[in-house]
């Protein structure tokens, strides 16, 4: 896989998250060529990671074995369409990150004999720790399916799902699921400069809190909920700290939250045509 050219189209956050994570994963800088309209995007990416770049989408599609559209959902369809041409017969393979885009209306855009590997990856890709789930259109050899995973797993877990619609709660989950980790942690540090901790110590204290707490939910046979209760003492301090949460009906919270997500998700699909 790392003899081959790797394209990105869109050089914002994800594909500098996966790009970073590949590169220290191995994968030489020299086989990964990158394409934005952002020549300041462009200029960032190269100075980092040492890799090609272009304004002309065309001319990374014409490198690659592979190409990653990286771009907002709603340019999608504009990006297919200028590079649809240079699109042959499963060739290159195309991955698609973009939230809510189905791959039928994707396929359409790029002239209907495309094959897609459509994922959704997550931003910890940079630090070797992304969370991936992928879905292929019945065009897709078994060697592409194999090779889409390869580049998603050299940077992190990765997973088929068996039906496409069910990206969309993988994007409500895992997709957007940095983000309601970084909003807890937001208010942890803030909670702890209320009570007097200065805001160095809060945020390290925070931060490896949600590191160890992470690992030992990866490493341990248990689920949360019993790790939980290791922590929690009868009488004592985190007993009321749940109280309050529970009280405060935390988890409906995240249910309606995860759930607005997917359905943002669904809604995006319907607005770019299915
Ligand atoms: N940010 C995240 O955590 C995740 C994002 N995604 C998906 O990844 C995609 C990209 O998202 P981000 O990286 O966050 O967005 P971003 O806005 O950081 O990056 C998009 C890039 O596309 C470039 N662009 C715009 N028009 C273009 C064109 N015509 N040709 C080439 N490049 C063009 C922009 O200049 C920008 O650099 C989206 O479809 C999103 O749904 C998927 C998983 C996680
Ligand atoms: O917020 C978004 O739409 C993208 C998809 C998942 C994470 N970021």
């Amino acid at each position: 896989m790392k003899t081959q050219t790797l394209g990105f189209i869109g050089a914002g956050n994800m594909a500098g998250s996966l790009i970073g994570g590949l590169i220290s994963d191995g994968y030489p800088a020299e086989n990964i060529v990158v394409s934005d309209v952002d020549t300041a995007k462009l200029k960032d990416l190269a100075t980092r990671f040492g890799v090609q770049t272009f304004e002309n989408n065309r001319s990374v599609v014409d490198r690659s074995q592979t190409v990653i559209l990286a771009v907002k959902p709603q340019i999608l369809e504009s990006v297919a369409r200028e590079i649809a041409a240079a699109v042959q017969e499963g060739r290159p393979l195309i991955i698609s990150i973009a939230a809510g885009v189905r791959e039928t209306a994707l396929d359409r855009w790029l002239g209907g004999n495309a094959s897609i590997v459509r994922c959704m990856p997550n931003t910890p890709a940079l630090v070797k720790t992304g969370a991936t789930a992928l879905h292929a259109n019945d065009r897709t050899s078994p060697a592409q399916k194999s090779l889409a995973e390869a580049i998603l797993r050299a940077v992190g877990v990765a997973v088929w799902v068996e039906r496409e619609e069910l990206l969309d709660a993988v994007t409500a989950l895992s997709g957007s699921g940095p983000a309601y980790f970084f909003l807890l942690m937001e208010a942890m540090e803030d909670a702890a400069t209320e009570l007097g901790l200065d805001k160095t110590t809060a945020r390290l204290l925070t931060q490896q809190t949600a590191l160890g707490a992470a690992r030992i939910a990866i490493e341990s046979d248990e689920g949360p909920a019993e790790l939980r209760r290791r922590v929690t003492s009868p009488g004592g301090t985190t007993e009321k700290a749940i109280e309050v949460f529970e009280g405060g009906s935390l988890r409906r919270l995240v249910l309606e939250a995860i759930k607005a997500a997917n359905a943002r998700a669904a809604e995006l699909s319907k607005q770019l045509g299915e």
